[in-house]
């Protein structure tokens, strides 16, 4: 996809989500890797209303050279594309019963969310937990660097999902599987659901790949 379909396409996806109500205000941020840097959504922008001829451009050393200024959390997402080389693009939301799980007292922070459902686990897989920090702090960074090599996803604490994938859809599908399964996992508390087994999940990864 060339650079003006991919601006074209983070706009659409952005305004679907938005309008979904998976982001609110001018939270999220989203990224795609180019050959010769990032595209990357300005900061305090709404992701309802992106414009393609502003989104943030930058070069291969992480240098702002066009469009508006970026997300804040760029640092967040250039650490996360050094540690995954497979990634081309990556999703921020605070998509609400993703936030609801990152606030959870007694959460497994090694894994947040139990393999409910299979394109959880195709999509999504494990999930750790970064401990708070404020928007934009890039120490984010580095905690995500000594995970994200092995996660496609990871979740900020009282804060809401980073999601990376091999293309800007499925990073978005993934999110999307994301932010249901947490939706499921909060309805089930209490119940004693059934997991997949590590069988089942073994059998997936074998099929399907890991995210
Ligand atoms: O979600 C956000 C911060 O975590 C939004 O920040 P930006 O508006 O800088 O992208
Ligand atoms: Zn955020």
């Amino acid at each position: 996809m060339n650079e003006t379909a991919l601006r074209e396409q983070i706009c659409t996806l952005a305004q679907s989500l938005f309008d979904r109500g998976l982001t609110m205000g001018s939270s999220g941020n989203i990224s795609v890797r180019l050959n010769d840097g990032w595209l990357m959504t300005p900061t305090n922008a709404c992701l309802g209303r992106l414009d393609p001829a502003r989104l943030t451009r930058l070069d291969a050393a992480g240098r702002h050279i066009d469009g508006d200024a970026p997300t804040k959390e760029y640092p967040l997402h250039t650490a996360m594309y050094a540690e995954r080389p497979q990634s081309e693009a990556i999703v921020h939301l605070h998509s609400t019963h993703s936030v609801a799980v990152s606030c959870l007292p007694d959460i497994d922070t090694h894994d947040c969310i139990p393999p409910l459902t299979a394109y959880y686990v195709m999509r999504v897989g494990t999930l750790p937990l970064i401990p708070y920090h404020e928007p934009g702090d890039p120490a984010i960074g580095d905690a995500v660097r000594g995970l994200a090599g092995r996660h496609a996803a990871v979740l900020l604490a009282n804060h809401g999902p980073i999601v990376a994938g091999k293309n800007l859809e499925a990073a978005v599908y993934a999110t999307e599987e994301l932010e249901e399964t947490a939706k499921l996992h909060l309805l089930l508390r209490g119940h004693n659901p059934r997991t997949l087994t590590e069988a089942q999940v073994a059998s997936l990864q074998s099929n399907f790949g890991r995210p």
